[in-house]
């Protein structure tokens, strides 16, 4: 049977968030399996072999952790009772994917909580980025030991959405098993009609997506659209597609899309630079030398501790501060992997020094290139 969705081409894409529901790791209700994970694997080792990066976003832990208690009744839906599944299952997630890599496969648990605390935010892209710096497949899924329930257990995909701006990924790629967004549930609803594109997620959008369709998935089409709408406002497109079909797999190997694909709202670059640019700060100034000015101007490099002169303000790891010259004038702006009295410590040194000198070190930039924004009409060095 043809995917309900034509195929079109994909944006270029270098990394990328993968989410893969419960729907499809436990298909067959009985735990999870790897009939679909399979070419879900084949799909990311393609990626990896173009010298793509993947972030897997994973469910499944409840559903295996129901499979290994056989006592647990089907019932049992409970908060803590789905908690107590998810710790017991969680260790077979990791398990499935990590027998189809020869690369190490690291398990990232986290809490929606983490994600909006800045110091836990820039401590867990810190470890995803520098886990996708050694070449492994960093595998998150929702913390539900901790997870309280008004943050709603069990929402991977807007988990995904999160982790996707979190890592600046390029592309949020959510699989699922069915062919894309519909105009209703196709599975209660046989005039629903396939969407392709979605410009901008409109309440009629929001208004076509139902519930779960089976009994292992938990946001159905309602979180999805939901995450999408929370990619797109940082910049980053979704796209949603049937995983349980190894043509659509194949086919997006090759970057053509059967599913549906929602539009990030302006570029990613844009999302980012206007958030750096208008975010508050509290008055904190990196001043730094000529060599500086013109590594960040040209060839938008990230701002060493070699390069800092001193320091003004008191502000923490994860706040926004001016980078200026030394002339006085803002340069650029950007987020600190440091505060000020650690950048006191480690201005003028090398890189490799900093953890002599603090003792600890959160890596060898004071503000990633990711992190910076280069001020138009700021004065060429
Ligand atoms: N408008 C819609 N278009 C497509 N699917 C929908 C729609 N509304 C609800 N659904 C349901 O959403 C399900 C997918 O969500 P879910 O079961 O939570 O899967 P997952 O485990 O992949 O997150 C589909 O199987 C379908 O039954
Ligand atoms: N974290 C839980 C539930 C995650 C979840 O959102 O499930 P799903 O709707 O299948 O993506 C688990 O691993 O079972």
């Amino acid at each position: 049977m043809r995917p309900a969705h034509s195929p079109h081409g994909l944006p270029p894409w270098r990394r990328a968030v993968l989410k893969v529901g419960s729907s499809l790791l436990a298909a067959d209700g009985a735990g999870l399996s790897t009939r679909y994970a399979l070419g879900i694997a084949e799909f990311i080792a393609a990626a990896h072999r173009a010298g793509r990066e993947i972030v897997l976003v994973s469910s499944g832990a409840v559903a295996a952790g129901r499979a290994l208690v056989r006592s647990q009744p089907e019932t049992a839906h409970g908060l803590a009772a789905r908690q107590a599944l998810a710790a017991i299952g969680q260790t077979s997630v990791v398990a499935l994917w990590q027998r189809f890599f020869d690369r190490p496969v690291a398990q990232v648990l986290l809490t929606h909580d983490d994600l909006r605390n800045r110091r836990r935010y820039l401590n867990a892209r810190a470890t995803l980025r520098e886990l996708l710096g050694l070449g492994a497949l960093p595998v998150v899924n929702e913390n539900d030991t901790v997870a309280v329930d008004e943050l709603k257990l069990g929402d991977n995909d807007n988990l995904a959405a999160i982790v996707a701006a979190l890592v600046d990924a390029d592309v949020l790629m959510i699989a699922t098993d069915i062919d894309g967004l519909f105009t209703a549930n196709p599975r209660t609803h046989s005039d629903a009609v396939p969407v392709e594109d979605v410009p901008v997620i409109t309440p009629a959008v929001i208004a076509m997506a139902g519930g779960a369709g089976s009994t292992v998935g938990t946001g159905g089409m309602a979180t999805k659209v939901e995450a999408a709408g929370k990619a797109a406002a940082a910049g980053i497109p979704t796209l949603l597609f049937n995983g349980t079909r190894a043509d659509v797999l194949r086919d997006l190997s090759v970057d053509r899309l059967c599913g549906t694909r929602f539009r990030a709202e302006g570029g990613r670059l844009h999302a980012r630079k206007y958030w750096l640019r208008h975010t508050p700060g509290n008055g904190g100034r990196i001043c730094v030398d000529a060599g500086a000015v013109r590594a960040l101007h040209g060839a938008g490099a990230s701002l060493l501790p070699s390069g800092v002169v001193a320091v003004d303000g008191d502000f923490a790891r994860g706040d926004v501060a001016d980078i200026v010259d030394a002339e006085g004038r803002t340069i650029a702006r950007g987020l600190c992997q440091y505060g000020a009295v650690e950048i006191r410590r480690v201005a003028g040194r090398k890189s490799r020094e900093i953890e002599a000198l603090l003792g600890y070190s959160y890596g060898e930039t004071i503000v990633h290139r990711d992190d910076l924004v280069v001020l138009e009409g700021a004065v060429s060095a």
